[in-house]
């Protein structure tokens, strides 16, 4: 069982499929505390609503003062728009979901619509999402789980962002667990730099 915290940004959404999959029992987790840059973001208030400890910090330092008041296994990034610093002990225990298959359209500047945005403009057939393990530059990390998603020449940007989110409804579930049974080193000796 993954000892987790949650960094978010925005609207919450990967929280809500994590409350549901810990609900449901298929999502190995226990969520300790949800952590914000945005103080009036919406998921800390869904957060508030479930119950979980939930703070405004607006850097890296305030954000790893109040996980240090917590028992973490696991930082999940969801949602996470800042560039994120863990704490020397778990600089290999933080997992990010990207919503594009890396390495493609990733990196400084690709978040949110703008990942869809991207694809679409490529004209892309395919598109997805992937679980990666945080180091300290945008999503080159360990990948944990890639999922595809078919994309139709008529798919707005919006049709290809609600096609990838479903699958990350999955793929995050699943990359946790999977950690959860393996161990971050698993993952972080699978593919040599
Ligand atoms: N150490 C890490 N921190 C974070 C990672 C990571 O891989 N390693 N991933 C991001 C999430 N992310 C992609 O998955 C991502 C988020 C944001 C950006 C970005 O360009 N942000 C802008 C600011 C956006 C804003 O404030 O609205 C920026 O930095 O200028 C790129 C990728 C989470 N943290
Ligand atoms: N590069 C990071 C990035 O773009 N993350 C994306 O933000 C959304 C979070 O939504 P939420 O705040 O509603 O959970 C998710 O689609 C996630 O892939």
């Amino acid at each position: 069982m993954q000892k987790m915290a949650v960094l978010l940004s925005g609207s919450g959404r990967t929280l809500d499929n994590f409350h549901e999959r810990i609900q449901d029992g298929t999502l190995r987790a226990e969520i300790q505390v949800v952590v914000s840059n945005v103080a009036d973001a919406l998921g800390l208030e869904k957060a508030r609503k479930y119950g979980y400890p939930a703070f405004h910090a607006p850097d890296n330092e305030a954000i790893n003062e109040i996980l240090a008041r917590y028992d973490i296994d696991l930082i999940a990034l969801a949602g996470y728009l800042k560039l994120y610093i863990p704490p020397d002990h778990l600089r290999k225990n933080v997992l990010n979901i990207h919503p594009s298959l890396i390495p493609s359209f990733c990196g400084d500047g690709y978040y949110g619509h703008h990942v869809h945005e991207a694809v679409k403009a490529r004209g892309c057939k395919v598109s997805g999402c992937t679980v990666h393990f945080a180091n300290e530059v945008y999503d080159e990390g360990p990948i944990v789980v890639q999922k595809c998603v078919s994309l139709d020449d008529d798919d707005t940007p919006d049709d290809i962002a609600a096609k990838v989110f479903a699958r990350e409804c999955e793929a995050f579930p699943e990359a946790i667990n999977l950690v959860d049974e393996k161990g971050v080193d698993y993952f972080w000796n699978r593919v040599k730099a």
